[in-house]
C-alpha cells in the first residue's frame, strides 16, 4: 500500500477533544473530504485494497451517515451497486432493524429486507471503527438477510477501543490506525 498516500490521509484527519461529549477524542475527516487530492487518494487506496482482495463483490454496503460519503464513490469505481444501512425510520417498506451502542450513545440501524439476496457478497464500509458497536450491528442485519460478508472496511480504526475483536471471525481492514 502507498505510504505517501496514507501519510496524506493521516495529515487530513483532525482530532477534537471532548466532542460530542467529555472524554471522547473525535477524529474528524472533514479536511480529507475537502481536499480533492486526498479524497481521490482515499478512494484509490480502498479500490486497490478491495480489488486485490476479492475477485467478485455484489454490493458495497455503507453505514449512515459518514459511510455514505465513502461507499458510493468506491462502489462506482468498482462498477457495482451501493446499499445503505440507515438510522431508524428513514427507509420505506419492509425493514430489518437492530439496536446498538456506540462510543457516545445508543441508536438503531435498519436495512431494507429486499436490499440483498441470500448468498450475495458484500463489503461493509464506514469511515471509522471505535467500539465496533455500529459495525457489529450492521453485520447482524446483513446476516439476517443471509448475505456473505466478505469484509468490514474502514478508513480509521481506534485501536484502544478494540472494536475489531467484536467482529469475531468477520474479516476486517482499516487504512489508518490510532491508539
Ligand atoms: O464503533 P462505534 O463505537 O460504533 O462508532 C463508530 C460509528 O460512529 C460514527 O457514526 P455516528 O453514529 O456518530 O453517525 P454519523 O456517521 O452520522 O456521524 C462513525 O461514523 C461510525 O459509524
Ligand atoms: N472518536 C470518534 N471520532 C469520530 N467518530 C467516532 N465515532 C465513534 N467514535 C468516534
Amino acid at each position: 500500500m502507498s505510504e505517501p498516500g496514507l501519510r496524506l490521509l493521516r495529515d487530513r484527519v483532525r482530532a477534537f477533544p471532548d466532542f460530542p461529549e467529555p472524554g471522547v477524542l473525535f477524529r474528524d475527516i472533514s479536511p480529507l473530504l475537502k481536499d480533492p487530492v486526498a479524497f481521490r487518494t482515499l478512494i484509490d487506496l480502498l479500490e486497490d485494497h478491495v480489488k486485490a482482495s476479492f475477485p467478485k463483490i455484489d454490493f458495497i454496503v455503507g453505514l449512515d451517515s459518514r459511510g455514505f460519503l465513502i461507499g458510493p464513490p468506491l462502489a462506482q469505481r468498482l462498477g457495482i451497486g451501493f446499499v445503505p444501512v440507515r438510522k431508524k425510520g428513514k427507509l420505506p417498506g419492509a425493514t430489518q432493524s437492530i439496536s446498538y451502542s456506540l462510543e457516545y450513545g445508543k441508536a438503531e440501524l435498519e436495512i431494507q429486507s429486499d436490499a440483498v439476496e441470500p448468498g450475495q457478497k458484500v463489503v461493509i464500509v464506514d469511515d471509522l471503527l471505535a467500539t465496533g458497536g455500529t459495525m457489529c450491528a450492521a453485520c447482524e442485519l446483513l446476516k439476517r438477510l443471509k448475505a456473505e460478508i466478505l469484509e468490514c472496511l474502514v478508513v480509521i480504526e481506534l485501536k484502544s477501543l478494540k472494536g475489531s475483536e467484536k467482529l469475531n471471525s468477520i474479516p476486517f481492514h482499516s487504512l489508518l490506525q490510532y491508539d
